[in-house]
């Protein structure tokens, strides 16, 4: 589990009134190489560390006959005064899982929930030392790509937007650590390909990365997809079968669309993300599992938390890293680099050497509002090159699918209704009903032409109560 590797030189805090707790704690970290001292007080603890270096602090709520939490609480909140960038890790019991979401909201860097794994708490640690080494090691310089390109293996992702560059420094320095990332941005913004670039800058790079599009698994199929099941687990299940979860073991695993994951499947997967451990279906043994978890969503998971739709205990478990991607129309400067790079693929790819697209073609292309982000760049470029017999791909090759998706350039006439008649998801309901009558109701061929993936196109089916 994770490395043992050496990231901090001072000691780790243990704060725990459990005798037992502290001793156990103590081993643990000492046989995975990390010095420690132990507390049984709060007072203690705030008197150790007025005098004494440290890397990390681990916890306990309760350190009397109270079991409100509060306490625990209290000292987190000292810790917080006078050590601002020193990480906390909480030690809870189960089921008071709403004390660990306050103690997050105090800053605290993680939370493990007791009886502990020891992987799982070893992997908490390791991280929670390795993301401080990160935040303590903040540039004020700017970030060049070359900077980038010559620490990490970037190659897929083009950008030299100064938000994407800042972006990418923030995805190469925690690819290196076990820390959850959540991804968020609109659809085609390239999150996939972002969660790929954790993979691959990790330590976990040579192991599997698998994806997994939770959009698209029903609640009663989620146990069976993500641990899988054995032979006589239900009476469809005729033969063994692989979890997602046991397919990633040692490496990253990609949970996408993870906004639409329904209550009772959110509970599932918070129990596993808590212990790394899991049953497969109709087996009673358990298993322990070794993966780095990187979800995406182009949902408001913070909006959903408050209308009760997303399990704050399960936000804090996934987004220990936020990565929210700029739209395409927030970094038109990106525009021309990105066309030359799907056109030079294409040219590769398609034996058409001398292909190029005309510096007024681009001009255009960077007018335009993307709703369907980088996805729907690559398509109109692959669509202008298909219909080009010549090399060069000019401002009327793109002008056919512009006019057959009713996008214009935002400089040309404004084809817009006027402002305050009508909300955007007024406009994109619209804008899906005449594209399905535009291809007949083929639903494929909608999403291609909107920008979305089929499973973002059924979800806006489904809000706005459109059957096909
Ligand atoms: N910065 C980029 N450089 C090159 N290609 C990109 C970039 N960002 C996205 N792409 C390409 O655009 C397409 C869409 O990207 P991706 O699938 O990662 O988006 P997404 O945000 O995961 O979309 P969705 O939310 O619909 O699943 C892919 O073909 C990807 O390779």
């Amino acid at each position: 589990m994770g490395s043992t590797v050496r990231t901090d030189t001072a000691p780790i805090l243990i704060a725990d009134d459990d005798d037992a707790v502290r001793a156990s704690l103590a081993l643990l970290l000492k046989q995975a190489g990390h010095r420690t001292h132990a507390v049984g007080t709060p007072d203690a603890a705030i008197e150790w560390l007025a005098q004494h270096p440290c890397a990390l602090v681990l916890q306990d709520m309760n350190f009397s006959r109270r079991t409100s939490g509060d306490e625990g609480l209290e000292l987190l909140r000292r810790i917080r005064e006078t050590h601002p960038l020193l990480p906390v890790i909480l030690i809870t019991a189960w089921g008071s899982i709403s004390l660990a979401v306050a103690g997050m909201r105090l800053g605290a860097a993680d939370f493990v929930t007791k009886p502990w794994t020891n992987p799982a708490l070893l992997q908490a640690v390791h991280t929670a030392l390795r993301l401080a080494g990160t935040a303590n090691g903040h540039d004020v310089a700017p970030i060049t790509r070359e900077d980038l390109d010559a620490s990490y293996d970037f190659d897929a992702i083009v950008s030299a937007d100064a938000r994407m560059l800042k972006l990418l420094q923030l995805v190469g320095r925690v690819a290196a650590t076990d820390a959850s990332v959540l991804i968020t941005g609109e659809s085609g913004t390239g999150k996939e390909l972002i969660a790929d670039a954790l993979h691959r800058n990790s330590h976990r790079r040579k192991k599997p990365f698998v994806k997994v599009n939770l959009g698209g698994i029903s609640a009663s199929l989620f146990e069976s997809e993500m641990f899988g099941h054995v032979r006589g687990a239900f009476t469809d299940a005729r033969h063994d079968r692989q979890g997602r979860f046991d397919l990633a073991d040692g490496g990253t695993i990609f949970l996408d669309e993870i906004g639409d994951l329904d209550a009772s499947s959110q509970v599932k997967l918070l129990r596993v993300l808590q212990d790394r451990t899991y049953e497969v279906l109709g087996s009673s043994q358990q298993r322990t599992v070794d993966v780095r978890v990187v979800a995406a969503t182009n949902r408001s998971l913070a909006d959903m938390v408050r209308r009760g739709e997303f399990r704050e205990d399960l936000l804090y478990r996934i987004n220990l890293i936020t990565v929210h991607l700029p739209a395409l129309r927030e970094r038109p400067g990106d525009i021309p680099l990105l066309a030359h790079r799907f056109v030079q693929a294409l040219a590769q790819h398609q034996g058409r050497e001398s292909l190029v697209i005309s510096p007024a073609a681009v001009k255009w292309l960077q007018a335009l509002p993307w709703p369907g982000n980088i996805r729907q760049l690559k398509q109109w470029i692959e669509r202008a090159a298909l219909v080009t017999p010549g090399q060069v791909l000019d401002v009327d090759d793109f002008r056919a699918t512009s006019e057959m998706e009713g996008a214009s350039p935002r400089t040309a006439h404004d084809p817009l209704p006027p402002v305050g008649t009508m909300t955007m998801e007024e406009i994109e309901r619209a804008m899906i009903l005449k594209s399905l009558r535009h291809h007949g109701g083929n639903v494929s061929r909608v999403a291609d032409s909107l920008g979305f993936s089929r499973a973002a196109l059924y979800r806006r089916l489904e809000k706005y109560g459109i059957s096909v």
